[in-house]
């Protein structure tokens, strides 16, 4: 028998994307909830508790209560692509790169907790370099990024494409996030090993899909000697093998003018760079992305995929 897969939220700007991606797909039956019925809640508790495995694509609210509606049910297992388990130590991050052994920690899994689409490009630029001991424990880490406006759901969508929204956004560019406290802080913290919570600056462009996040280092308060080369070694030996996160040569990365940010818009991949000048004291790290893709149903696949053994 194929495995049953239930999108909780499969009308929405994440849930849409899982299912085109599984369009196609023979191995596996999707169960359907009609989009008139997506509020409707024991519906969703009858077509949670039929599934295999149960993709969760809803506010972190709405994700609490779906794991409560299959609490009793030791069959269905979950991917939850919301914030609301990402540092709960009973639930599987599901970055699967993160560590050498996170494919079978995830496959063994009920529990998966999706990761946040800019903790994606943090974690992957940070975390290397913790476990290499090249990056400190108590280094005060910056992250500035930018998202494409679909990172927001249908709400952010339509105030970026509907005009006469009552609040339209007209703006090209905006921050936003300006309190310091953006849902995606402790993750970053959590999954990148840092002592200290980073400070997060995100900010939003006028483009659908596509995101970067920098993360700008000083040379002389890592680890000693580390330079731009031993920063790259570290990366490209971490994600040797791996076909979705791709470390740039540094001969290539010093050659570029310039990183477009939708670059990587509809592809489930992540680019990872070293920037700076060998010899000089900084290094800009920068991860490029879709926040839909690698940041979001990419990785909601990649993970289901891990857990049916696909
Ligand atoms: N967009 C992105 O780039 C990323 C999103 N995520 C996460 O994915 C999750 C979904 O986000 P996104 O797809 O962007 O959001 P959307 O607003 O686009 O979609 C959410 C969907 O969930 C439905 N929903 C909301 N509340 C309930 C409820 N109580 N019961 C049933 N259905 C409900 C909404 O229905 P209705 O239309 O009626 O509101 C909508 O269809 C969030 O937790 C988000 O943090 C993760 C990574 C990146
Ligand atoms: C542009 C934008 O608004 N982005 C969202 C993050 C994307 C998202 O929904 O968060 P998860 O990745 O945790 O699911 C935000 O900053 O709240």
């Amino acid at each position: 028998m194929k495995p049953k897969i239930f999108i909780d939220g499969e009308h929405g700007t994440t849930g849409l994307q899982i299912r085109t991606r599984m369009a196609g797909r023979a191995d596996v039956e999707l169960l359907s909830i009609p989009e008139a019925e997506r509020r409707n809640a024991q519906l969703r508790e009858d077509l949670l508790n039929s599934a295999d495995i149960a993709i969760l694509c809803l506010p972190d609210d709405a994700a609490k209560e779906a794991v409560a509606m299959v609490a009793g049910n030791n069959s269905v297992r979950i991917i939850d692509t919301s914030t609301a388990h990402r540092i709960n130590p009973d639930w599987a991050y599901g970055f699967a790169e993160m560590d050498r052994e996170q494919p079978k920690k995830i496959a063994g899994a009920r529990y998966v907790a999706n990761p946040g689409c800019y903790p994606t490009g943090a974690i992957g630029l940070i975390r290397p370099l913790r476990l290499a001991g090249i990056l400190p424990e108590d280094y005060p880490v910056t992250v500035n990024a930018v998202s494409g406006y679909t990172g927001g759901g249908k709400q952010l969508i339509a105030q970026m494409e509907d005009e006469g929204h009552a609040e339209h956004i007209a703006s090209p560019h905006f921050l936003y996030g300006l309190t310091l406290k953006h849902k995606h802080v402790p993750e970053m913290q959590v999954h990148g090993l840092l002592g200290r919570a980073p400070v997060f600056a995100p900010s939003v462009g006028k483009f659908p899909q596509g995101m970067i996040v920098q993360v700008p280092l000083h040379l002389a308060d890592l680890k000693e000697n580390a330079s731009l080369g031993s920063i790259h070694e570290a990366l490209a030996d971490h994600y040797a093998g791996q076909d979705i996160v791709e470390v740039v040569d540094l001969k290539e990365t010093a050659s570029l003018p310039r990183v477009n940010a939708v670059e990587l818009a509809d592809t489930d991949r992540m680019k990872l760079y070293v920037f700076g000048t060998a010899g000089a004291p900084h290094v800009n790290l920068v991860a490029l992305l879709d926040n839909l893709g690698k940041g979001a149903s990419g990785a909601a696949v990649q993970n289901m995929d891990l857990m049916l053994g696909a």
